[in-house]
């Protein structure tokens, strides 16, 4: 509380131009304020935003091309962590550019989310005090929170930087985490440190896959965590690299790329290597005197029999929000699903309308979990069964009560649905007789079978789908109104996918059934809301299955999704007929070109959520 007033304080005479007191914020957010005042910085005004060029973003990515693969990998694993507290994940070059975005979707359309987008820069000669930033003038991990940003346009966002650095010691990349508010975010700083040490590790292993690579800490029970030392080296005993705990833990023997094994401990490296080379755990002295566990994470090509163990992740392992199974965020569809509890406590049948793939089968089934019923989920294709058939598979039938009848008879599909739900898709297909006999069933609940002389009462909950115009077939006679009506007790119209505002969530939760190792960056979500998807969320699937076969790395981003460029003459569709709507629409799209079509970009630039710039970039 203190500290918040002493912010306040000074954050106040910052703005008023006067000088502020130091002590009363934190070190390193004082000493970056000052250089920003003498720069020159307004913190009122605005920073000098820059977003580098698409062609100079791509060249950057295919520079850090490895560092990149091992960043993005992590930043999965930590957007699975912290998934649904509304943060972003960005990757960053050394020098501060953001090449790489995994976020939560309504974190990454706020006004903070607009921002960070890739190819903006971090640098606090252009932004003022943040993390990113900061995080290489440190050469140290970096929290941010709220206010202590200069600018004052930033003080709703929360950032926590880290550097990760190569073997020799220099940054080569930055991790960041952000959040649109100023809460302090301990536990989450904490993960980006380490996701950002297992990715230095990752590095060490893929780069030093020939060498052998001791793992040493003075507890044994550390051995197997982030904090353990890590130590690639040949047979000569040259080390070739080292990670940050390993210059820790040797303190005052400063170990370097280049220094031998037998300068840093009291053992030959023939001993300690015949020592670990069945898996085994060493103890043995450093140069300094303290004693240490060791043990071989790898053996070198051709140097072992026994296959290399991969560092272990100390970090915990959540479950994402791809494991509720169901994808409903979007505003639209909620509002429609609030009533569904209380419509089937009044047995009111449910109809689903929606185009094909989008979901309807699994509303479906969600209307039946949502009703709590004990019985079966009875799903019935009405377009697949033969008109002289299906009142006899709906129904039920006697023994031999018709050619081809089965011997034993049959309790009919509605029987079977009894205490449970009987889903009726592609409801539209149903004959015209047998439109009759349902409506009939509605009425009363009661079936009787075919050839049969007794009628049973059946408690069934329906539900009915179609991808078809009911009330158009109902127009031209070939539905009945009656059944229409009986039908639709509660509607529910499921949205297509590019109209689908959760479209980023309903991505992740797909690709994590396709291949839950998978990550996918903003940008290549971003390209994949470009295309219609006529057949929704199957086509969707489909299209991640494919991308995740073609890749030869385990994250799909902006190059692993083609899809055909829009035509960008005149407007949308939906603008076409009026002349302000056009004129908005064509400044969109040209701004969409003029920016070598980053939708973030447009998106920032003109101060609209990037869902308005897919809307108007579609034909
Ligand atoms: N909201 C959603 N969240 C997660 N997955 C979804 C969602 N909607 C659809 N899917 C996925 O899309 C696929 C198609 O869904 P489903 O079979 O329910 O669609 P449908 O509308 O019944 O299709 P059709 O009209 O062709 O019968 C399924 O694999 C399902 O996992």
């Amino acid at each position: 509380m203190q500290y918040v007033s002493g912010l306040e304080r000074a954050r106040a005479a910052l703005e008023r131009g006067s000088r502020f007191p130091a002590g009363a914020l934190g070190e390193i957010v004082s000493k970056s304020w000052q250089r920003c005042v003498e720069r020159g910085l307004d913190p009122r005004g605005s920073p000098l935003s820059s977003v580098i060029e698409v062609a100079e973003l791509n060249r950057k990515r295919e520079q850090n091309a490895l560092l990149r693969r091992f960043a993005i990998a992590e930043m999965q694993m930590l957007h699975q962590q912290i998934a649904g507290s509304n943060f972003m994940i960005a990757f960053g070059d050394r020098d501060g550019v953001v090449l790489d975005t995994i976020s939560d979707h309504h974190f990454a359309d706020s006004s903070d989310g607009r921002t960070i987008i890739p190819g903006s820069l971090w640098q606090e000669q252009e932004r003022g005090t943040n993390a990113l930033g900061l995080a290489v003038l440190e050469r140290a991990p970096v929290a941010i929170y709220g206010r202590e940003h200069y600018f004052s346009c930033h003080g709703h966002l929360s950032c926590m930087a880290a550097p990760i650095f190569n073997a020799g010691g220099e940054i080569i990349g930055l991790l960041d985490a952000s959040c649109s508010n100023e809460a302090r975010q301990q536990h989450t700083h904490a993960l980006v440190k380490m996701a950002a040490a297992q990715i230095e590790n990752s590095l060490i292993f893929h780069e030093r896959a020939e060498l052998l690579i001791f793992a040493f800490h003075p507890r044994v029970e550390y051995l197997d965590t982030l904090s353990a030392g890590l130590m690639a080296i040949s047979r000569d005993g040259i080390v070739h690299s080292l990670n940050r705990p390993s210059r820790a833990l040797l303190a005052g023997l400063e170990p370097t790329v280049g220094s031998h094994f037998e300068d840093l401990f009291d053992a030959r490296l023939g001993t300690a290597m015949d020592s670990v080379l069945g898996g085994g755990i060493v103890r043995i002295d450093d140069r300094a005197g303290s004693s240490v566990f060791m043990v071989c994470r790898q053996f070198g090509r051709g140097g072992a029999e026994r296959a290399p163990a991969k560092p272990v992740r100390s970090s915990p392992i959540v479950p994402s929000r791809a494991d509720l199974g169901f994808v409903c965020e979007d505003p639209a569809l909620t509002r429609q699903m609030r009533g569904l509890e209380q419509a089937t406590r009044l047995r009111l049948a449910v109809h689903i309308h929606g185009e094909t793939g989008t979901g309807k089968e699994m509303m479906a089934r969600h209307v039946h979990a949502a009703s709590g019923r004990e019985g079966a989920f009875v799903a019935v294709n009405c377009g697949a069964i033969a008109e002289s058939l299906f009142i006899a598979e709906l129904f039920g039938h006697e023994r031999g009560a018709f050619t081809n009848a089965r011997n034993e008879g049959s309790p009919g599909l509605v029987r079977t649905a009894d205490k449970g739900t009987l889903f009726l898709d592609e409801v539209a297909d149903i004959p015209a007789p047998a439109q009759t006999a349902l409506l009939r069933f509605l009425d009363s609940m009661e079936v009787r079978p075919v050839g049969g002389q007794k009628a049973a009462h059946v408690d069934v909950q329906i539900v009915s789908a179609t991808n078809r115009d009911l009330k158009q077939a109902v127009a031209e006679r070939r539905f009945r109104a009656d059944l229409y009506y009986r039908l639709s007790g509660y509607d529910i119209q499921l949205p297509a996918l590019r109209d689908r505002t959760d479209f980023a969530a309903i991505v992740l939760h797909l690709l994590h059934q396709v291949a839950p190792e998978f990550a996918i960056t903003d940008e290549a979500i971003e390209r994949l809301r470009l295309k219609p998807w006529p057949g929704n969320a199957r086509e969707l699937k489909a299209a991640l299955q494919r991308a995740v076969i073609e890749s030869d790395v385990d994250y799909i981003d902006e190059n692993a999704v083609a899809i055909d460029q829009p035509d960008l003459h005149g407007t949308c569709s939906e603008c076409r007929s009026h002349v302000l709507a056009r004129r908005k629409c064509q400044q969109i799209r040209e701004t969409y070109v003029s920016v070598d079509r980053n939708i973030a970009e447009v998106a920032r630039l003109l101060g609209i959520s990037r869902t308005t710039v897919y809307k108007h970039l579609r034909d």
